[in-house]
This record gives C-alpha cells, structure tokens and sequence, in this order.
C-alpha cells in the first residue's frame, strides 16, 4: 500500500496525481533500491560490485552465492578460496575451531599496501591512542607525512610521558564469508548472518570487525606485549571506539565479535583450556533508550539464534552479578580486602571470586535470594543498571566480575555529564581484568575521547593490572558529519505559526515540499521532531485530523515520548515499523540508534539542540546506504543565533555526496539532483554562535520554546498566561477564545477526574505507603529524552 496514494485519495487535484505517478519511479528507502550498504569506496574498488543485488531477510537462496563473496579479492592473485569438505567438516559443530587458522588466515592475507589502499577508499582510519610500542610507531615512520611527524614531535614534547598515537592498517573484510576464512567464527553465528541477508560488510564492519576478531595490523608481534591472554579467542586485545555515520551498521559490528567470543571461551571451558566462567552475564551493551536497547535485544537474539547464548533486555529486580550487597551488605569489608589483594592475577582472582561466591552460598541458605540473571548479554538503560548494582543508602556499586564486554551504544550520549556518572558506575563495576570496552557513536567529541582514556587508566591501576590493551579509534568518513545520501533542506518558516502551516503542507501530498523540483518529495512514512515533550503532544493533537479519513485518519500520526507506559511506547514503535503510522512526532527519544529502516524522511520541526542532534536525527532515514531520504529542518526567527552550526554540517555532507558518491548518481534521478542548499552568502550572513550559545542551546533548548518560560499553566506554551515568547512559541491554530472554551472543557474534565481517583485510590495509597515502588517508577522511566 503507497500511503502517497492513499493521501491524496481525498484531493481531487491533477497535480497530485502527476505527483504520485512521479513519485512510483523515484528512489526512496522504503523501495528498498540500491541495497548497497556501503557509504563510500565507489570510486577506487568494486566491492560495491554486489550492489544491485538485493537483500532478502530468511532467503538464503537470495543471498549471492557466498562462495563467490568470498573470492571477493580486489588486488589479491584471484586464487580460489574455496573451504575444503575437510574444513568444513572440522566446522561442523558450530563453534571457532583453532585448527587451520593460520593456514587459512595466510592464504587471505592482503599485502600491506593492498589493506592501505582499501582502507583509504572506504574512508578508514584506524589510531592506536595508547600504543607503547616503537615498533609499532615506526611502522608508519617512512611514510609519515612531514606534518603529521610534527605534529607528533610537538604532541610528544607537550605531554612528556604522553604515549603515541599510531595508525595502524588491519586486513580489511571485505566480505562476511571471511569471517569463516579467516576468523573462524562460529559457523551458526556465520549462518545466521547469511540467513539475514547481510552480504557486504559496511565501512564500520569492515574495519571494526577485524580489529575485535584479533587483528590490529601492525602489531601482530607485539601482542604479547600488552596480553596476557590465555586462549587465542581473547587475540582481539584492543579497547575500541568507534566513529561511524548513522545507519552504518555498528550493532552488527560489535555484536558479532561479542556473541563469538562467548562461544569460543564456552568452547575452551568444554574443552578443558579454560576454567569454569563465573556466573553472571558475560557482556553488557548500554544504551540510552529503552527503545534502542529493545531493539539491540532483537538483533542479539537474531544473531544467536540455536547458539544457546542468551540476549536479555535487563528489567527491573534482575540481577546481574553473583556477589551482591544488596544481599549480604556486612561482608563488603571482605570483599575489599580481597579484590586488593588478589587483582595483579586475574586467575586468581577469578578463583578468589569463585570461592567467595560459595562462601557466601552456603552462608545464606537461611536468606531469601534472587537467582542471577542467566543472561549471556545483558542489554540494558544506564540508570536501571546502575539501580540493580547499587548498594543500598551507600554510594559503592557491586562488581560484576564476570562481565568481559562492555559496549557503550551513543557513547558520547553515555558519557555526557547527563549521564557520565552511572554509565562510570557501570564501566568500574565491571572488575573483571579481561575487560574489554567499546564505544559507539556517529559523533563523538574529544572530550569523550579523553575521558575514555584516563578511565582505562584508572581503573588499570585500581584493579592493579599491570599492562592494559591500547585504545584504538576508528574513524569511518568525516568525523561528525551527516551521512552522504540524503537530501537536507532547511526552510526559514519566519514563526511558529509559519511552522505549523509548513507541516501541514508537508502532509498535503500536493504540497510544494512533497514535490519539489529541487530535490526528492518527502512522503510518509517520516518522523516529526519536537524539542519537549508537552510539544510533541501539543503538536501531534494539532495534526491529528490532518489526514484524511479515507486514509486512515487519526490512527496514522502518533506521538511517542518518555512519559508514555511502556506498552504505549512499544505499541507505537510496533505500529510505525510495521507501516500503519505514517506520521510519528516524537522528541530526541528517538534521535539515536533506532532503525526504522523503510523511514522516508525526518522533519526537524524544533530547531536541534547540537550540530550532534542534527547528524542523529536526520540519521534516522537513509540506513544502510540507502539513497533518496529528505531531511527538512524548519526555522523561525528564534533559532537564526543557531543556524549556522546546522548549515555548516549540511555543506559538509553535500560536498561529501559530490565527492564521494558520484558511480551512485546512477542509482536514480534522486540522486542526480545533488544541488547545494547551502549557498555560501547564507554561511556568510548567519551570525556564528558563541561556545557558551551552544551549550546553552544544549543544555536547555531555544529558550522560547520551553515550557517553563512558554506560559504557566499550559501546554507547549499553549495557554493562554503567555510570558514573553508564550504566544509566539504555542503549537495551535485556534482562536484564543476558542482554546479559552476547550481550557475550560478539559479543566472541568480533569478535576472531576482528579475527584474520582482520589477517592478510590486512598484506601490503594494507605496499603502502598512506604513501598519505594514509586520512586523505583520515577527513575527508572528516568530516560534520555533529548538534553531538554
Ligand atoms: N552489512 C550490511 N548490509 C546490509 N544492511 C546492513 C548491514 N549491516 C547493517 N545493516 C542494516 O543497517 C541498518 C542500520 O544498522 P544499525 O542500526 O546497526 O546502524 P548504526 O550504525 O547503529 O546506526 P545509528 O548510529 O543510527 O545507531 C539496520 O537495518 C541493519 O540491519
């Protein structure tokens, strides 16, 4: 069903029929066309070469032959590499099989100008941030570009002690089947990627996957240096953070190696190589919304499908360690003494922690206890992690020394001080010396960096480790850019009066933005964003009769935000993937990780609040490489001191899609018409926002539009008590008298209401009294909604 179609059903107009007969033709994500997920490298190698093929969820037949994906070897000798019944055979059981990995890892390796070369083309680089090993540092000596050698020569002699940064050039994946060849993952885990469709890795996969599978090119020779690992499943001995476009791919990037290497160290615990794991789930993925974390969940499970691992989106009364203050809070003393003096061996001290575990076993068989989570991954909000782990009326934390991963999704999110201190809380209670961390996000700046670094710092010395892995930084494109592929168009709408009328048309499929000459028509399905909550409801009762009955009305526009239930939540996300809402308003809630992926465009109807807001936004169309998605952002006269970061990023990324993404102008006409919205007298003239502008602008919004100086009593400034930019901020059409009538309406409403419940729930209140049910309730739905 074309829900363009549908809407214009009602408008007897030939235009709109020009425009969807236009509009069948034309390249947009839901169409699912030019499936190659891949960013960028069209122009220097043919691993795009797939890219017509199209990819079928649960078709392996659809899939091109993976044999051929194999061979896939831009400048190797071209040699088959096809796995022999033998090896096939070994690989049977479905889990990594040590034998042959050398041969096999030879027979694919790239010659290291080979691995440059793609690496450039796909717009990678890989830094160690913490390398110690000369070595290493003269592995890119003779080629160092004067500059850069000044540059470290300057870095070295402001920092003393400060350690080099090396980049280093990994063998690049060109293809899944390698990571069978050549890393021999799991064959299930293989398996259920093939099932997925997944053919051609993207830039982040390519060069992530190789770096968490155990390769760090370059260094091979020194790993010893800074492991201590004991089985060749823990190769991958780099901390990571990773810096990729929106829709780029990164949860399969750093589920894959997370998910094998469970299955590896199962393996070598069967085998007799490693000693029993401890109990407790073994990696833990933190996201800032409940909604990403439902859906890394999805993906998980999709993965591990018949591996037995299992993938568990953490709930309120888990828990997730074995040791637990909550339950036996006197014996934390013991518990210090001995992290301290057993830390510098990490067997040791996993047989310390098992012992300890025993003990306090058999001390509690009096004691009631929760059972631990028998989760493997444990996927999960900060602030409800941080609440399981927490120990009652103290601010010290359990340690889940079983946790050998830990991922931070939107890590520059994670890390801000919104939320810095709990996901900190988690990162320290993860004692276990093996750890390995890694951070995502399509933006991320220094000061994330820099904090990442000093905590593996930190917590290296108080977990007394004498070595810790280096930090690798992985760059795919420009850092904190907007993706290439789709079309922005920022739009001055003069006030909030001119915003609504905009969006409005928008809605109209005749409208001059749904069919614009200059670029690709917006159409349903997209997603409205509002910089408050009483905003996006506000707006989403505004429009609620906007679309017309004939095609389905009120049930196509929803609003999702952080106050709504759970259920309502899920629902709505149901609802908007499965296609029946066109229309979903929605607050920076949704900004980051959420994959719709058949998303046509984004409308920034409240002015984002960071250049970052704006590249995750607009993120949301366009995943996977997928061309012909629109990203409007309307502007009044409020956000001019802020336009200007915005226009900068959207000049970025349109020099980016002509420089990089021409073999992709025959994808369609969408893609033809790469036409500067920028002109550069409009960066010229808009006024350059301050440091301390921008943190404000961060921090608290455009001041108008907030609800709190928008006017007491109201909703989204849409009262009638207006200070200041009340009047000018509301999201309504009405006539004051009219909003007057419904004010009235809803207050006679809401206080008969009001009169109603409390009489019923008194006698509910007396017997909850005292319970901390309602507090666990306020901070547990205490989640990222925007900086707002
Ligand atoms: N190699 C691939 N080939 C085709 N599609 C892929 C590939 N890898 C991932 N995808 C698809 O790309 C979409 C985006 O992936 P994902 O959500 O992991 O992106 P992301 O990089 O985490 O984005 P964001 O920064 O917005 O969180 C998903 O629908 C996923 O299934």
């Amino acid at each position: 069903m074309d829900p363009f179609k549908l809407l214009t059903r009602s408008t007897n107009l030939t235009k709109a029929a020009t425009a969807s007969k236009k509009t069948a033709s034309q390249h947009t994500p839901s169409t699912g066309q030019n499936a190659n997920p891949q960013l960028f490298g069209g122009k220097d190698d043919d691993s795009s070469s797939n890219a017509s093929k199209k990819r079928k969820r649960g078709n392996p037949s659809a899939v091109p032959d993976l044999v051929t994906e194999a061979e896939l070897d831009f400048f190797g000798d071209g040699k088959s590499k096809n796995v022999s019944s033998k090896e096939k055979d070994d690989d049977d059981a479905g889990v990594p099989n040590e034998k042959n990995e050398t041969s096999k890892f030879a027979k694919d390796t790239l010659s290291e100008e080979d691995c440059k070369r793609i690496l450039r083309s796909h717009k990678l680089k890989i830094t160690l941030l913490n390398a110690t090993e000369p070595a290493a540092a003269d592995n890119e000596g003779e080629k160092k570009s004067k500059k850069r050698k000044k540059e470290q020569a300057t870095e070295h002699a402001n920092s003393g002690k400060k350690k080099a940064h090396v980049q280093v050039f990994p063998q690049p994946l060109t293809s899944f089947k390698q990571l069978r060849s050549r890393y021999n993952i799991s064959r299930r885990l293989a398996d259920n990627l093939a099932a997925q469709g997944y053919t051609i890795p993207t830039e982040v996969q390519l060069g992530g996957l190789p770096l968490l599978l155990g390769d760090i090119g370059g260094l091979e020779g020194d790993k010893g240096a800074h492991t201590k690992s004991t089985t060749k499943q823990s190769l991958a001995d780099v901390d990571l953070l990773t810096v990729a476009p929106t829709g780029s791919g990164k949860t399969l990037a750093f589920l894959i190696p997370v998910l094998n290497q469970i299955l590896a160290r199962r393996k070598a615990v069967k085998d007799n190589v490693e000693e029993e794991e401890l109990e407790g789930p073994k990696a833990i993925v933190v996201a800032p919304t409940r909604e990403l974390a439902s859906q890394i969940v999805n993906e998980g499970r999709k993965l591990a499908l018949g591996t037995g691992i299992r993938v568990t989106a953490m709930r309120k009364g888990m828990k997730p360690a074995a040791t637990f203050p909550q339950d036996e809070e006197d014996e934390s003393a013991d518990e210090e003494q001995e992290s301290g003096s057993d830390s510098d061996h990490s067997d040791s001290d996993e047989s310390t922690s098992q012992e300890h575990n025993q003990n306090k076993k058999d001390s509690k068989t009096s004691k009631k206890q929760r059972p631990v989570v028998k989760a493997d991954v444990l996927v999960t909000t900060p602030l409800l992690m941080l609440h399981a782990i927490s120990l009652k009326g103290q601010s010290a934390t359990a340690s889940m020394p079983s946790v050998r991963h830990l991922i931070l999704d939107e890590a520059d999110v994670l890390l801000d001080p919104l939320f810095r201190d709990q996901t900190l809380g988690i990162w320290n209670a993860c004692i276990n010396p093996s750890l390995r961390v890694s951070l995502w996000s399509a933006t991320m700046a220094s000061s994330v960096e820099e904090l990442a670094l000093s905590t593996i710092e930190s917590r290296a010395i108080t977990l007394r480790l004498s070595t810790h892995a280096p930090l690798a930084r992985l760059v795919v494109g420009l850092k904190d850019s907007a993706i290439p592929n789709i079309s922005h168009r920022l739009i001055y709408a003069a006030t909030e009066q001119g915003k609504l009328l905009a969006l409005r048309q928008m809605l109209h499929p005749t409208s001059s933005i749904s069919d614009d000459s200059s670029g690709p028509p917006l159409r349903p399905p997209f997603i409205v964003f509002t910089q408050t909550i009483p905003r996006a409801v506000a707006l989403h009762s505004e429009l609620l009769y906007d679309i017309p009955l004939e095609a389905g009305g009120s049930s196509r526009i929803a609003v999702l935000h952080s106050d709504l239930s759970d259920t309502l939540r899920s629902d709505v996300m149901a609802r908007f993937r499965n296609g029946s809402v066109w229309v979903l308003i929605t607050t920076d809630l949704l900004a980051r990780g959420v994959d719709f992926r058949g998303v046509n465009g984004v409308v920034n109807y409240d002015f984002p609040s960071s250049g970052a807001s704006y590249i995750h936004r607009v993120g949301r169309t366009g995943r996977a490489g997928r061309d012909g998605g629109v990203a409007v952002t309307l502007y009044t006269k409020e956000d001019i001191p802020y336009v200007k970061n915005v226009a900068n990023i959207i000049a970025a990324s349109e020099k980016l899609r002509r420089d990089e993404r021409p073999s992709h102008k025959a994808a369609g006409p969408v893609s033809s018409q790469i036409s500067s919205t920028i002109q550069p007298w409009l960066l010229d003239a808009l006024p350059t926002p301050s440091k301390r502008d921008k943190q404000r602008l961060k921090r608290r919004g455009v001041e108008a539009r907030r609800s709190d100086t928008a006017g007491p009593g109201t909703e989204a400034g849409a009262g009638t008590g207006a200070r200041d930019g009340g009047s000018k901020s509301r999201i309504s059409t009405k006539s004051g008298f009219d909003r007057k009538l419904e004010n009235r309406r809803k207050g006679a409403k809401m206080a008969s209401q009001k009169a109603k419940k409390s009489s019923s729930s008194s006698a509910a209140a007396a017997a909850t009294a005292g319970t901390p049910a309602a507090h666990e309730e306020d901070s547990d739905g205490n989640e990222w909604g925007g900086f707002d």
